[in-house]
């Protein structure tokens, strides 16, 4: 019986979901037993700023991957949305199990909904996607940066004058919240999802084939397949770039992928939206984040980034 030991941060998030993962993988009822290792990373230490001014790419996994190097642990679950577009050399994701849902969730202290928000109200999040999603719905209103876990936000939310906080869906299902919290879930069409959000990557050694295997069981060809054309999209518009950046693919009933991706100014008043429908996953991912660099995206990404570097 081989013991497999999974690293893991300690937030009652990724706790959830490693256990959930080791669920999945003790159903199958092989001869393998798993270990929980706790990993504390960067972006667990840094709670005072916007994440996306510290660097967000990769905050949360260095300290696994090492790990993983090391041999201290053979593999971590991350949630996709915080796994780097480029998995590091020698690894690799080895599973990518069923999404859960991939939609924001709007929870304001008085139950209204976004668009009935009173004029000028203050919505927290540390997303710079969300905060453009918000504005360019409700120009009006005001965004502030909120940092923490999810129990930390949802208190803060109560406590700090916030008007409202949005959240990813998928984290509060997976930790078992009262849905009755969230005053709205936002349509994919209206808050496009982040790349990957919702789902899961099970990272891994490359060269460690019977964990491939193992992992191999609980991949969900479906989720892999929309992620991997969301990723796509990301890896070729990224470039150290801290602007709001969204994709979300599904799949169409003749088994086709429908992408839908956005880049736009942290204001919301410059979006560059594209969607696209193909076989390939990474080749329609490349595709639009190619035509949006094109027709004008370059220019934003490249002026946030001048903007950032002068501050
Ligand atoms: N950025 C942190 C993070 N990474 C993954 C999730 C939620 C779960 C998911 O998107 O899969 C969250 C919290 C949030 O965005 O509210």
């Amino acid at each position: 019986m081989r013991k497999i030991v999974i690293g893991s941060r300690r937030s009652n998030l990724a706790m959830t979901q490693t256990r959930w993962v080791i669920d999945q993988l003790e159903k199958l009822g092989l001869p393998y037993e798993f270990e929980i290792k706790e990993i504390v990373t960067k972006g667990d230490q840094i709670l005072d700023v916007t994440l996306s001014k510290v660097g967000g790419k990769g905050l949360f996994v260095k300290e696994i991957e090492q790990a993983m190097y090391d041999k201290e642990i053979d593999m971590a679950v991350h949630s996709m949305k915080d796994l780097p577009s480029e998995i590091s050399p020698g690894l690799t994701v080895g599973a990518v199990p069923e999404r859960e849902d991939p939609r924001d969730a709007f929870i304001s202290n008085s139950g209204a909904k976004l668009m009935d928000l009173p004029e000028g109200a203050v919505v927290g999040t540390s997303s710079l996607r969300r905060g453009a999603m918000v504005l360019m719905q409700r120009p009006d209103l005001t965004i502030h940066w909120i940092r923490g876990n999810i129990e930390t936000r949802l208190r803060k939310c109560r406590e700090e004058g916030f008007d409202a906080i949005i959240l990813a869906a998928a984290g509060l299902k997976r930790v078992g919240w009262d849905e009755s919290i969230v005053s709205e879930f936002l349509a994919p069409e209206v808050s496009i999802p982040a790349v990957g959000q919702g789902a899961l990557g099970i990272e891994c050694r490359e060269d460690d084939q019977d964990l491939l295997d193992l992992l191999a069981k609980i991949n969900d060809p479906v989720t892999a397949r929309t992620t991997a054309a969301e990723r796509a999209f990301l890896n070729k518009v990224e470039g150290s770039c801290q602007v709001p950046i969204a994709g979300y693919a599904e799949l169409t009933e003749d088994n086709q992928v429908s992408l839908t991706a956005l880049v736009s100014s942290p204001d919301g008043k410059e979006v560059f939206k594209e969607h696209i429908v193909g076989e390939d996953p990474v080749a329609i991912g490349h595709h639009v984040a190619e035509k949006m660099l094109s027709e004008g995206a370059k220019e934003v990404l490249d002026r946030v980034k001048a903007e950032l570097d002068g501050q």
